[in-house]
């Protein structure tokens, strides 16, 4: 797997401590409230959402969703698919939405649009790495961890073709790993 990888962008203690730092921001955001839902998005997101959670100091509850939206390939194809739903019913809660990487933004557009229709209280997306360069729509972010060049980005529950998802940095992945 090393010998795929073009750069290592963060270290294992790099990602810790911006993960704490995450965590310690949404326990002081959210100090008020009884208790907060946390939605991951799986599959990519389910490495820094076990983290995270380690590090938010008040209730939490989790849940989580799966869409398709990459296939294979390392293009977005903008058609999302749900392919697992959540579990609970979010009305009236706190819901935070954690991704691992936010790339076109047209996950999470379609993810907040459908979530927002189910009554919750307040939504907040967190996501830990983000590439602006390559947006296709407006969404804002409410945590950021990392903002990243516009590379195709493997480790830490990230994946090229379902690979790499336990190298413990976050990589550039080299682009004759990928054709
Ligand atoms: O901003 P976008 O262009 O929509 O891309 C971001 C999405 O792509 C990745 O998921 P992927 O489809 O690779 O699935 P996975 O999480 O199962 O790896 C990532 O985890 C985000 O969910
Ligand atoms: O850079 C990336 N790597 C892996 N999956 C992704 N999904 C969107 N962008 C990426």
């Amino acid at each position: 797997m090393k010998k795929d990888v073009e750069e290592i962008l963060f270290t294992k203690d790099e990602i810790a401590k911006k993960v704490k730092e995450i965590g310690m921001q949404i326990t002081k955001d959210y100090k008020d409230k009884n208790e907060i839902l946390v939605v991951g998005v799986l599959k990519g997101a389910n490495v820094f959402l076990g983290d995270l959670i380690r590090e938010v100091n008040i209730p939490v509850y989790v849940d989580f969703m799966a869409v398709s939206s990459y296939g294979q390939s390392t293009e977005s194809s903008g058609v999302v698919r749900i392919i697992k739903d959540l579990d609970t019913d979010i009305e009236g809660k706190h819901v935070i939405i954690v991704e691992d990487i936010v790339d076109t933004g047209l996950t999470l557009k379609y993810l907040t649009e459908n979530l927002m229709s189910r009554k919750l209280e307040s939504l907040k997306i967190c996501a830990l790495l983000d590439k602006p360069e390559r947006r296709k729509c407006n969404i804002s972010l409410d945590y950021i961890g990392f903002n990243i060049p516009d590379k195709f980005i493997v480790g830490y529950g990230i994946d090229y073709a379902e690979r790499y998802r336990n190298l413990p940095y976050i990589a550039v992945l080299k682009e004759e790993a990928y054709q």
